[in-house]
């Protein structure tokens, strides 16, 4: 694929996507997270890539969203539905959905979101998302004490490319390789040519290397799992939270089960250090210990010697004469021969609490206590002497064993770990994807939601149809919201008393509009909606305009009649950019010319009959009715009543008034209206 075909993505963007593992697949997955692994690639700009790539593979040129209250209005929207995310991931991955007039996306989308509502929202699921994130690439490790080495120009382009973390050495003979032998403690010939080279020193030829990254390199598998240990442990958690509430993770392919062994890939974390280095392995942990505190033991078992060489010497002359001898001795005199003719079991026995000692602190394996027993032991001294080179030996001894049983180890984790890599990365997508779902189940269960029928522009079934739609955008609580009953085919005009509802409801068809074309579940018990191209609201506007900015609204009411099929066209009080009479020739030719189209409109006006009137066909109205005024305040029913138009606010008062005092004056301007 053309990454370049994918609206919105650009020469440079298209450079960076080609990072990518698997540029193509990954920009379809919708994987947000994956895509922003692209460099420079925020999240934000990944969702406008998914969703550019959407729109390509759906033959959908997105002009759905016509004006900036429509934009508002899926602003709300998917604010709505990003509320109820625990994840930053899911309230990206959101933006993916927008609304759209291909039937193919919106079937696409509705099938994701009937899957969704289908979910238990659980709170310990909710909990197990809360440390969920996607994946991340560690930095690279460098490892220092092993080397990769080719003779090859292009093989050393493609390892140095490849592996990173590893010098890449050229050699051109066997001494070259030999040499290196001496500087790394193992070194990796790439080259075929080189098989059966005989080098001291750990030095393998393998030209299937760059292949068998897990083998060359095991740090780098290591430094992944160390890096997303929280994120794995949190995925793993929330698979099982959504096990045990009964509603599984699905694996992708229906399967039930978590595309890892959880408990498999615990014990290979277990293994691992923060660091990426091995943990919990009691022998390497041992030689490492051994390594590290061999001086301190090494001087410890010295004055473990002395003691009770000191100890030996003071018995033996208990009489005053012989402390004077101890403290002559300590002072600096040579007492070898001494030590040799009349303490020599004491010594001896001295020497051997040392040995023994340092074995034990060290907690040394008998071959390795073998080595120890030269520390001590060299020619009678007092305080006893130890061998530096026998120390620096068993060093020497202990870190080579260290290091090949560190290398076991991660090579054998490493090898298990790989078998990992690929689902983790499915494991961990899963829960987010998860989080995405029970998201929209959240939503439609708090503004109980249906799934809407999105219809073909074709059908009969033209315009919109709402039952018991009650929008979450009010300024009340929604369990107050009063549900609405409205459905338009054609131009309307909507009539109602102030403040009765009418911006409201407008509010409402868009918001059912904007949600059904996301195929996202509607707040309403049931809609059915076409699938409309365009979606123009038009909010009231804030008073007269001046000539210019009426002149400019004009003309932007003269675009969208002479503009597309298919259109769904809101607009509230339009009559308030000019003077009543002129609003109303106005409104009712803007009417005229969208009922020749086949649009759907509704015109919010409290001068629906002078439109009417001005209209040269048969407009209709709806009415807000306010069924009176109960103790000065408005009863209303929300849902508009077909055919009617409702009295005005101004009307209801003056009714009241005729009503309550009498009087011609009432009567008569009641005759007015
Ligand atoms: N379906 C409903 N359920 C409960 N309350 C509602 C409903 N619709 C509207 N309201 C309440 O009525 C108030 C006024 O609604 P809205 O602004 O839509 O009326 P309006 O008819 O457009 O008013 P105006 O004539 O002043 O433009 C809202 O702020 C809300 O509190």
């Amino acid at each position: 694929m053309q990454l370049e075909a994918i609206p919105g993505v650009g020469a440079k963007t298209a450079a960076a996507l080609r990072e990518l593992d698997d540029p193509a697949a990954t920009v379809e997955s919708g994987d947000v997270a994956a895509i922003a692994r692209a460099p420079g690639v925020n999240e934000a700009r990944a969702a406008r890539i998914a969703r550019g790539a959407i729109r390509r593979r759906h033959d959908d040129d997105g002009r759905v969203l016509a004006t900036d209250r429509a934009r508002e209005l899926y602003r709300a929207a998917i604010d709505l539905l990003r509320e109820r995310t625990v994840t930053d991931y899911a309230a990206k991955r959101l933006e993916t959905f927008y609304p759209s007039a291909s039937a193919s996306r919106i079937a696409e989308a509705q099938a994701f979101a009937t899957d969704a509502i289908a979910r238990e929202p659980d709170p310990a699921v909710r909990e197990a998302l809360a440390d969920c994130a996607p994946l991340s690439d560690p930095p690279t490790v460098r490892v220092r004490d092993r080397c990769l080495a080719t003779a090859d120009a292009e093989t050393l382009a493609r390892a140095e490319a490849e592996v990173p973390e590893l010098s890449v050495e050229t050699v051109e003979d066997a001494r070259d390789v030999s040499e290196l032998g001496r500087s790394y403690a193992s070194v990796i010939v790439l080259d075929e040519s080189f098989a059966g080279l005989d080098v001291e020193g750990d030095v393998s030829v393998r030209p299937d290397a760059l292949d068998t990254p897990a083998e060359t390199v095991p740090e780098r598998l290591l430094a992944f799992f160390a890096e997303n240990r929280e994120r794995l442990e949190a995925a793993a958690a929330v698979h099982e939270a959504a096990a045990a509430a009964g509603d599984p993770v699905s694996g992708g392919d229906g399967d039930a089960d978590p595309p890892v062994d959880l408990d498999r890939l615990r014990d290979a974390l277990s293994r691992l250090d923060d660091d990426g280095t091995i943990a919990g392995d009691a022998e390497l942990d041992r030689l490492t210990a051994a390594v590290d505190d061999l001086d301190a033991a090494v001087s410890t078992a010295a004055s473990v010697a002395d003691d009770r060489l000191r100890e030996a010497i003071r018995e033996r002359d208990v009489t005053i004469e012989g402390t004077d001898f101890l403290s002559l001795v300590e002072q600096g005199a040579r007492v070898d021969s001494l030590l040799d003719r009349e303490l020599a079991d004491e010594y001896d026995a001295a020497v051997d609490a040392a040995r023994e000692h340092l074995a034990d602190a060290l907690r040394l394996e008998p071959e390795e206590a073998e080595l120890a027993e030269r520390v001590f032991g060299g020619d009678p001294s007092f305080p006893v002497d130890h061998d530096e080179s026998a120390v620096s030996r068993l060093r020497t001894e202990l870190s080579a064993a260290r290091d090949r049983r560190a290398a076991k180890l991660k090579a054998d984790l490493a090898s298990d770990l790989g078998d990992l890599r690929e689902p983790v990365e499915r494991l961990v997508r899963d829960a987010l994807e998860l989080d995405v779902e029970l998201a929209i189940a959240r939503f439609a269960r708090d503004f109980d939601c249906a799934m809407p029928e999105v219809v073909d522009p074709e059908s009969s079934d033209r315009g919109f149809r709402i039952e018991g739609g009650r929008s979450p955008l009010l300024d009340v609580d929604f369990a107050a919201v009063e549900p609405v009953d409205y459905a338009v085919s054609g131009a309307t005009l909507l009539s109602g008393v102030n403040s009765g509802g009418k911006t409201s409801t407008l509010d409402l068809v868009a918001l059912v509009v904007v949600l059904a074309q996301m195929g996202m579940p509607v707040p309403a018990e049931s809609a059915t909606v076409e699938r409309f191209e365009e979606i123009h609201y038009y909010a009231k506007s804030q008073g007269t305009l001046d000539a210019g900015a009426f002149e400019a609204t004009l003309r932007d009411f003269g675009d969208l009649v002479d503009g597309a099929d298919g259109r769904l066209v809101l607009v509230d009080e339009l009559e308030s950019i000019t003077e009543p009479g002129a609003s109303a020739k106005i409104i009712a030719g803007i009417l005229e010319a969208l009922d020749d189209q086949d649009a759907t409109a509704v015109f919010v006006s409290h001068l629906a009959r002078e439109i009417r009137d001005a209209a040269d066909f048969d407009v209709a109205v709806d009415g807000i009715e306010a069924a009176g005024l109960v103790d000065g305040e408005l009863r209303v029913n929300r849902s508009p009543k077909k055919g009617h138009l409702a009295r005005s606010t101004p009307e209801l008062i003056v009714e009241k008034l005729a009503d309550d005092r009498g009087g011609e004056f009432y009567g008569d301007l009641l005759e007015k209206f």
